[in-house]
């Protein structure tokens, strides 16, 4: 663990739904290390995707400091924060998000056509990612053609394509049976302890968050509670 690499300071977020505004998170305080591997959860409604929103820059902090990976994402335009994202942040969610109409390997290679690798690169690239997951001889397969796990792993293998810093993760076992829920939660922990990939999952579940390396309990928009797990393995088996 080293300097902490994403800084929240007094961060506020509101909704405005027509006249009213909806308070979510008043004046949170966070620092995360590089390489931490962050659980966060609490009660529906408690804000939990609104932080990973505000962390992975798909979303801005009403008031308040957000820095990522020494960037302050409040001093980026909506184009500098697209490219920002692209460059930093793998996207993992509950319900896979694949497009049915691409392949495996076509699904895993979409973050790259933002970037200006040639197709031989973009190629080995993807296939590299497809290797991490255990999901080489399932190229030219379509989602449909795929189990629900395999399904995730090719989302994970999308969202690790561009060897992003900091990968999110919104319930990535949400949609799964127990073994296969298992099976992905450790791919995420060996992306983390092999690939130094600093990792933050929303779950409820709390074997998928005795796997964290560290656990926040969020309530009403505040952090009620933060635990290091240093016996995590010992914790979720
Ligand atoms: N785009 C939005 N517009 C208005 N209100 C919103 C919006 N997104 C979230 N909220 C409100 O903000 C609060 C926190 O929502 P959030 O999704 O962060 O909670 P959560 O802890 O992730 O919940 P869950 O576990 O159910 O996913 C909720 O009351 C929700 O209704």
């Amino acid at each position: 663990m080293s300097e902490p690499s994403i800084i929240l300071r007094q961060v506020y977020k509101d909704y405005r739904r027509d006249e009213f505004v909806v308070p979510v998170l008043a004046g949170l305080d966070l620092e995360v290390s590089e390489g931490e591997y962050l659980a966060l959860m609490g009660p529906s409604g408690s804000g939990k995707t609104t932080l990973l929103n505000l962390v992975a820059g798909l979303d801005r902090a009403t008031k308040g400091e957000v820095i990522v990976h020494g960037q302050d994402l409040g001093c980026l335009s909506e184009a500098e924060i697209t490219r920002w994202r692209a460059n930093n942040v793998g996207f993992i969610f509950q319900t896979y998000n694949l497009i049915p109409v691409l392949t495996a390997f076509e699904n895993v290679e979409l973050p790259l056509l933002l970037t200006g690798l040639s197709r031989k690169k973009r190629r080995e690239n993807v296939m590299t990612a497809l290797k991490i997951v255990g999901l080489q001889s399932r190229e030219h397969h379509y989602p449909r053609q795929l189990s629900g796990g395999q399904e995730q792993r090719v989302a994970i293998a999308r969202a690790i394509v561009t060897d992003p810093y900091l990968l999110v993760a919104d319930e990535p076992t949400g949609d799964l049976d127990r073994n296969t829920a298992g099976e992905i939660l450790e791919l995420l922990e060996m992306l983390n302890r092999e690939f130094e990939k600093t990792i933050v999952m929303v779950t409820h579940d709390p074997l998928a968050a005795a796997r964290a390396s560290r656990l926040l309990h969020m309530d009403k928009g505040r952090l009620v509670d933060d635990v290091i797990q240093d016996s995590r393995v010992q914790a979720a088996s």
